[in-house]
């Protein structure tokens, strides 16, 4: 079990704000939106403490499973069971709940389930269960996809674009302090993961999927998401939203129409 507590300062937010081209929510009276926490309470570990692919060896939860296992963002479940405010110290605990070892059909995999807890003031306001999934190193001349955008697929209705660049990329990282080197760093992620691109954040994706739901006007308090396929910077960012719906089902796809990420967010207001 880690701890970490600290004042939530406006500027994170502001600064997410400013990357996902979203009016910045009203920190004084509506606290964070859900899945904002993601830019507060980060680790901080230090550089010497960083593996060959940027992330901590040792030092935080987890740590890789055996090295040279290549680390993705698989999925999770979180809840906002009551608003973080700015301007209060919260703590956010941070603990490992299982590690569990799978054949899926790229492979071996094993998934870490790291539970978040963030408490402020009068108690419990986010309970977050992070799935982390460990693969076999990839053969780094085997590309995972493809290195030319696909025939872009129309819009439908419920669909919207969010541009996605190396820029966006490298700015997610800064803000959530993860400094995994798929996501900015062409040559590590050719070279070494055999990415044809650099690979867009899995919680980026759940954060423009929760954001679509947020558009629409209403306060999501949970989301339970899976990123399915790597999604790389030159493939194109398309979320799908239903407009209304006290559970809405929510996906990622590029421009060819492939689907990256799903879920699902609950709205209790409709
Ligand atoms: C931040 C950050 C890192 C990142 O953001 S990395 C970029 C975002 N993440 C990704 O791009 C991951 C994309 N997903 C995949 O590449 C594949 O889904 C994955 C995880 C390699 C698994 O594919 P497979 O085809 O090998 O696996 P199967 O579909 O055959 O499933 C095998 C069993 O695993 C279970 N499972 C699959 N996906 C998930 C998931 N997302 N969450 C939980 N469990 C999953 C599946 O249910 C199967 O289980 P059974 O019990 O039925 O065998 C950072 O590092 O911080």
């Amino acid at each position: 079990m880690t701890e970490r507590t600290e004042v939530l300062q406006p500027e994170p937010a502001v600064a997410l704000a400013r990357l996902l081209g979203v009016p910045p929510p009203n920190l004084d009276t509506d606290g964070l939106p859900l899945l904002w926490h993601w830019v507060y309470l980060l680790d901080r570990p230090l550089q010497a403490d960083l593996g060959p692919d940027g992330h901590p060896v040792r030092g935080v939860v987890p740590a890789p499973p055996a090295p040279g296992r290549r680390r993705m963002a698989a999925g999770g479940r979180v809840t906002r069971t009551g608003p973080l405010v700015v301007g209060r110290a919260a703590t956010r605990r941070t603990e490992i709940v299982s590690t569990t070892d799978k054949t899926g059909r790229s492979g071996p995999l094993t998934f870490v389930v790291v539970r978040h807890t963030l408490s402020q003031d009068d108690g419990v306001k986010v309970i977050e269960e992070q799935d982390i999934v460990y693969r076999d190193a990839a053969p780094a001349a085997t590309p995972a996809g493809s290195a030319t955008a696909a025939t872009p697929v129309p819009l439908e209705a419920d669909e919207r674009a969010f541009p996605v660049d190396p820029t966006v990329l490298f700015r997610f990282s800064a803000l959530t302090y993860n400094a995994h080197r798929i996501h900015y760093d062409r040559d590590y992620a050719h070279d070494v993961e055999g990415y044809p691109g650099l690979v867009v954040h899995g919680p980026l994706q759940a954060l423009v999927m929760a954001e679509a739901v947020r558009a629409t006007g209403a306060t999501a308090t949970a989301i339970d998401y899976r990123v399915v396929a790597p999604l790389l910077h030159h493939q194109g960012l398309v979320v799908r939203s239903p407009a209304t719906g006290s559970s809405r089902r929510v996906s990622v796809r590029d421009h060819g129409g492939r689907v990256t990420a799903n879920g699902l967010v609950e709205t209790p207001a409709g």
